[in-house]
């Protein structure tokens, strides 16, 4: 476990923007996406940022994902078990590198075929409380041709990352623009702020 995660956090140091592949077992992977597909059947799944429909529909022109916020109150064991190992992730951040992370938030995103998110940062305007961005990506066998990537826009160059099943993405909030680049396929993650509050 904590190979993986120097795995993250070390190549976060060294580019500002950390990757573990299989940071995810293949099983909870697995699970994760089984959970994500019932609750997009049950209809469960929403536009982020729910107003009017106005501004439902402004907000498509930035971002066409749908979500649902992960909840240990669900019971449901490989939610459970998905923020177990979030919770040691976060005990061993803090201990390695000192950053005082206090809370988090999760949750299941799915995009539609066709949907992307405009370049945006993560965190918000009247709220510093996001430090850590981080990206689970719940696909198996995505090619290039399916796109979707999450590129990131460094100050001289852009990096395109392909949300392979079981890889993570690890970056600061307040710093890093990044969009979603038009997906050809369903493309399904959890997304999530390490926080402190
Ligand atoms: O899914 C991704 O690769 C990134 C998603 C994202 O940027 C966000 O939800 O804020
Ligand atoms: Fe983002």
């Amino acid at each position: 476990m904590e190979k993986i995660f120097d795995t993250l956090i070390d190549s976060f140091i060294k580019d500002e923007v950390g990757i573990a592949d299989n940071f995810l077992s293949i099983s909870l992977a697995s699970h994760l996406k089984e959970n994500l597909i019932n609750l997009f059947n049950e209809k469960k799944l929403l536009t982020a940022g729910i107003g009017n429909n106005l501004i439902i529909n402004q907000n498509k022109l930035i971002r066409g994902d749908v979500i649902y916020w992960l909840d240990r109150k669900h019971g449901n064991q490989h939610e459970n078990d998905f923020f177990d190992l979030m919770d040691k992730f976060i005990l061993y951040l803090n201990s390695t590198c000192y950053t005082g992370i206090t809370g988090y938030e999760f949750h299941y995103t799915l995009y539609e075929s066709g949907a992307f998110y405009k370049k945006h940062i993560d965190q918000f305007q009247n709220n510093g409380s996001r430090q850590y961005s981080m990206v689970m990506y719940l696909n198996e066998d995505w090619l290039a041709k399916d796109g979707g990537e999450l590129c990131i826009h460094h100050e001289n160059s852009l990096q395109n990352i392909s949300p392979e099943n079981g890889k993570s993405v690890f970056f600061k909030s307040a710093e890093l623009e990044h969009e979603v680049l038009v997906t050809n396929k369903q493309r399904m993650s959890i997304t999530g702020w390490l926080k402190i509050n």
